[in-house]
């Protein structure tokens, strides 16, 4: 039998919007909806155009596009009471954006009818019908019922008769929303297979969208999905309002390739996921989740002694799946919990021989440094690096000579504290003594650095510093405390961190800084053992 295809509904930009600090422009949405539409998600909801001027101008622009089989929907809600559809402003916006597809929101919960709305429950099926009725008249029609599963709890027969005023309306699919997020997976399926039953007669389509109050959204769209709801709505990471939707990388990674009875996206690979999830991650402005499972950097990191030790023999023995299939990569880490087995498996995938002698330098030498404070766990470009050395295969393409750092120069008048960084260097014969401002003395140093070796290295402007962590640690040496620096850098297709320890502040992060662009001159030229 073949698998049952679950249509994958993304509400990225409207839900996803709602979360609390993600705001997208005009064109980080446009840009959304585009990725979204080459993967091949069915239904990208684009916004609420009642609510702002961007959102009318997104559906405008992406109206011209050609975006295949995926169908844009603009989202609002019931026309508002004691008033006609056709007059409601709500109403007239979502038909004004021209979209393949509407999705309207109406209340199922008769405490919000009565006591939010202000409506009698009779008003309030009135609503959901005639709003139904009259958008289906322009398009298609997906009816999202609102705290579906509380108002089910309350009032079972009332929940169910506000779905078949908006299947009687002319809605194409019903879904089943867990607006508060706090609804168990057994009470999700079990509700869900009620629903369908009682609506036998109406040759109508379900769908689910659930909200991550319990952590359970992903598991609650599961649960659905098995009880015969067809359609799952999330977003890309789970962003949303309060504690996030379901988050679709997860819902689609498990229905295709855990739940064998289903298949998402027309049964094409899930190869992009990770790449779509940290290309939201990067327009959204939000920090990537490091344990997201599937795509997340840690999701198939492993730091263990043991657990390396037993994926060197098989990878299944400590992943679930092959990271691949969600374009996602293994990680071996580097710590004092390793063994030569951890530093076995990065040297294979360096290239680089499994020698034993060879494997127990580096491991003593990141026993060493990690008592004075190093740890490469985040920071595997600098043990790249490292072992480069070790191997006598790092080839310095700069020398650094000196650096002074000016801190604390407020521009008169502006409020602005700047630093300004002075740095002397070697490439091969020349000499580079350069100057640079930045926001602060990281700031400045690496601007002055770039400077320096922009003209022999003109890669260097691809390179970008992302992220920048400063930390206390009592290094076993005694003395005084060091400052551990993690700089995480990135181009075009990689990002990479390194590490710098001292106990001076400055130093550590010139050390990062350094061996960042090291990094960069190395790769571009030469992997490690090849
Ligand atoms: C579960 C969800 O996520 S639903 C989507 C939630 N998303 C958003 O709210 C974001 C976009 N919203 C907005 O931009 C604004 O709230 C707007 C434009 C929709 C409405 O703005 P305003 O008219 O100023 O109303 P406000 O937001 O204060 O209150 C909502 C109004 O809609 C009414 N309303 C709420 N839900 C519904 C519904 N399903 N059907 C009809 N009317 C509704 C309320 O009764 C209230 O009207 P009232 O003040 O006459 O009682
Ligand atoms: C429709 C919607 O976003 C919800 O009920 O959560």
């Amino acid at each position: 039998m073949s698998a049952k295809n679950i249509r994958i509904y993304d509400t990225t930009l409207r839900d996803g919007s709602q979360g609390e600090g993600v705001s997208f422009s005009l064109q980080d949405k446009l840009n959304i909806a585009r990725r979204l539409a080459e993967i091949g998600i069915d239904y990208v909801e684009g916004g609420y155009p009642l609510s702002n001027e961007k959102d009318v101008a997104f559906f405008e622009q992406i109206r011209k596009d050609d975006l295949g089989d995926t169908k844009i929907c603009a989202f609002g809600m019931t026309r508002r009471r004691s008033m006609k559809a056709a007059d409601d402003p709500g109403m007239k916006a979502l038909v004004a954006a021209q979209t393949p597809c509407i999705t309207l929101v109406g209340k199922t919960w008769d405490y919000h009818a009565t006591d939010v709305l202000n409506v009698t429950l009779d008003e309030n099926l009135a609503m959901i019908g005639e709003s139904a009725e009259f958008l289906a008249g322009h398009s298609e029609v997906i009816y999202d019922a609102e705290h579906f599963f509380d108002g089910f709890k309350a009032n079972p027969d009332y929940a169910i008769e506000t779905l078949k005023s908006a299947a009687s309306a002319g809605a194409t699919c019903l879904v089943m929303c867990d607006t508060n997020g706090g609804t168990l997976p057994e009470e999700v399926a079990a509700i869900t297979a009620t629903a369908i039953e009682k609506l036998a007669d109406y040759n109508i389509q379900f769908g689910i969208h659930t909200h991550n109050d319990g952590e359970l959204a992903v598991a609650n769209s599961l649960a659905s999905v098995d009880a015969g709801a067809c359609q799952v709505q999330g977003t890309i990471n789970g962003i949303g309002e309060r504690c996030g939707n379901a988050d679709l990388i997860s819902v689609m990674a498990n229905l295709a390739l855990k739940k064998k009875d289903y298949s998402v996206l027309g049964g094409r690979p899930l190869t992009h996921l990770t790449e779509l999830s940290r290309y939201v991650y990067e327009t959204a402005n939000l920090q990537w989740r490091g344990g997201q499972p599937f795509v997340g950097q840690s999701a198939f990191a492993h730091k263990g002694g043991m657990h390396v030790h037993a994926i060197n023999k098989a990878a299944s023995t400590y992943e679930h799946i092959d990271p691949a299939m969600v374009g996602n990569e293994r990680r071996i880490l580097v710590s004092e919990l390793s063994g030569r087995s951890n530093i076995v498996a990065i040297a294979k995938q360096h290239n680089i021989e499994d020698d034993r002698g060879l494997m127990d330098k580096i491991l003593a030498e990141v026993v060493r440094l990690e008592n004075q404070g190093y740890q490469y766990e985040n920071a595997g470009a600098s043990f790249d690096l490292l072992v480069r050395r070790i191997t006598e295969t790092f080839m310095p393409h700069f020398n650094p000579i000196k650096y002074r750092i000016v801190a604390g120069d407020r521009e008169s008048g502006s409020g602005n504290v700047f630093a300004e960084a002075i740095i002397k260097l070697e490439v091969g014969e020349k000499l580079w003594f350069d100057a640079a401002e930045g926001h602060g003395p990281v700031n400045a140093l690496d601007a002055a650095l770039r400077k320096a070796l922009i003209d022999s290295y003109p890669c260097l402007s691809e390179m970008r510093l992302i992220d920048y962590k400063v930390r206390v640690v009592d290094s076993s040496a005694g003395t005084a405390a060091s400052i551990r620096v993690n700089i995480e850098s990135s181009d075009a297709s990689e990002t990479w961190g390194t590490i710098g320890v001292s106990e001076n502040i400055i130093e550590a992060s010139w050390q990062a800084l350094v061996d960042a662009v090291e990094y960069k001159l190395h790769k571009e030229e030469m992997p490690l053992g090849g």
